[in-house]
């Protein structure tokens, strides 16, 4: 919520209405300083541990945020040759690169590990493959699914019986019967529950599950727990409790080290902790309709540029920035594309006028990165404030953009 805790609306001192003019509309503007916090936040809150931090950038794989990552000892977890090319180019040694693939084609896991990446393995197939191909000439990891269903919305979670995530904890025979016959090298066991967890109890119930199963591997040297933590969408939100958490997963954990007989790394993949509350989506008025039904305010943006909140109905906070004095009124928040793309439903918003530029809050996390060009429209540029400076570090998309792939022009 730092947009609305700083009216004048600023960040870093830069108005970004001021942005909007110098860069076009819509435009994604992302805080840096909010990703130092967040991160400093993490590893305090995990001191007491050897933990690492695997920022999952299919949340925002902006090169500036991935340099900013790196610069802060943050490492990367992939899920695609793009992605995992974007982290080199970024400057990451692929050593500091995990690649958690889902279902894919194993030669792209031939390409990651050949570049020296760690791939966490997701199926029986994959893994007979991986002990084919490489027998204990290479180390893995193992992706379990633990059964636990948890998550802010049923599209989001990813380790309940029905989720194509993992190989079943159930299948933990077959899983060390393959490792034997191939003499596989397993060097780390990960799961990832789902995303939008407010609970410490999911956590713990899975960090639990994966450390029973951890003790039938006697070579460890990673337990990842994932990521999914639960961030503030509105005022007064419920977050998770990392100091809570903090606290009881590092007491289980040493616990684990203790019996286990050696001290392991503790892993965690946060994409919306680490990004979410960074990013702001602004967006311009385009028409304000006086419906008998409803107020409508469409504005230069839609589903193509954030899709969230029509993909898994999620909320995002809204400000009139241009008007944050105007008398309060009800409307729907839609965009301009040929669908429905509601961002918002009787929302309350100081009076809209044609031209007001709106925020859209926790914009940093899967917004950009989940855009498309849907009605041939273009992808905004996104904006870094680091250090109290504002950087241009995507450009707009124009049309040579739209037609650079299509043939026969
Ligand atoms: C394997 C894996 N790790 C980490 C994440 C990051 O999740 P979140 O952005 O909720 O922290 C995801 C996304 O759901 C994921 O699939
Ligand atoms: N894209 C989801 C989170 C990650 C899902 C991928 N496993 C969201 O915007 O909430």
């Amino acid at each position: 919520m730092q947009l609305s805790d700083h009216y004048p609306y600023s960040i870093q001192g830069i108005d970004p209405i001021q942005l909007t003019k110098q860069y076009g509309s819509p435009l994604y503007v992302y805080d840096g300083a909010t990703i130092r916090r967040k991160a400093a936040e993490l590893q305090y809150a995990f001191a007491g541990v050897n933990m690492k931090i695997k920022f999952a950038c299919k949340a925002n794989t902006n090169l500036a945020i991935l340099r900013l990552m790196r610069e802060i000892g943050v490492e990367l977890d992939v899920v695609s040759p793009g992605e995992l090319e974007m982290g080199k180019i970024a400057g990451y040694d692929a050593s500091q690169i995990t690649f958690t693939p889902s279902g894919v084609d194993f030669e792209e896991v031939r390409e990651a590990v050949e570049t020296g990446a760690i791939v966490n393995v997701d199926s029986l197939p994959l893994l007979e493959w991986f002990g084919q191909t490489y027998g204990n000439s290479k180390p893995c990891m193992i992706r379990i699914k633990p059964n636990v269903a948890a998550g802010g919305h049923t599209k989001i979670m990813t380790a309940h019986a029905d989720s194509k995530f993992g190989i079943s904890v159930l299948l933990l025979d077959e899983i060390l019967e393959m490792i034997k016959k191939y003499d596989i090298k397993v060097i780390g066991l990960h799961q990832h529950t789902g995303s939008d967890i407010k609970d410490a109890e999911p956590f713990l119930k899975v960090a639990d599950i994966l450390l029973e199963t951890a003790k039938h591997f006697p070579d460890l040297q990673i337990i990842d727990l994932g990521g999914g933590f639960k961030v503030s969408y509105l005022p007064g939100d419920a977050i998770t409790d990392m100091d809570l958490l903090g606290k009881k997963i590092s007491k289980r954990f040493r616990t684990f080290c203790e019996e286990y007989g050696r001290d392991l790394q503790l892993w965690f993949e946060p994409g919306k902790f680490l990004v979410s509350e960074s990013g702001f989506l602004f967006v311009t008025t385009n028409v304000v309709k006086e419906d008998p039904a409803r107020n409508f305010v469409h504005v230069d943006s839609g589903l193509n540029h954030l899709i969230r909140p029509m993909m898994y109905g999620s909320y995002h906070h809204i400000l009139n920035i241009s008007n944050p004095k105007g008398e309060p009124k009800h409307y729907n928040v839609v965009g301009y594309i040929c669908e429905t793309d509601t961002f918002a439903t009787d929302r309350e918003l100081p009076e809209v006028r044609q031209g007001d530029v709106l925020a859209f809050l926790n914009a940093g996390a899967y917004g950009l990165t989940m855009s498309s060009n849907y009605n041939a429209r273009f992808r905004p540029a996104e904006v870094l404030i680091d250090n109290g400076e504002a950087k241009l570090v995507r450009r707009r998309e124009t049309m040579e953009d739209l037609l650079r792939t299509q043939t026969g022009l």
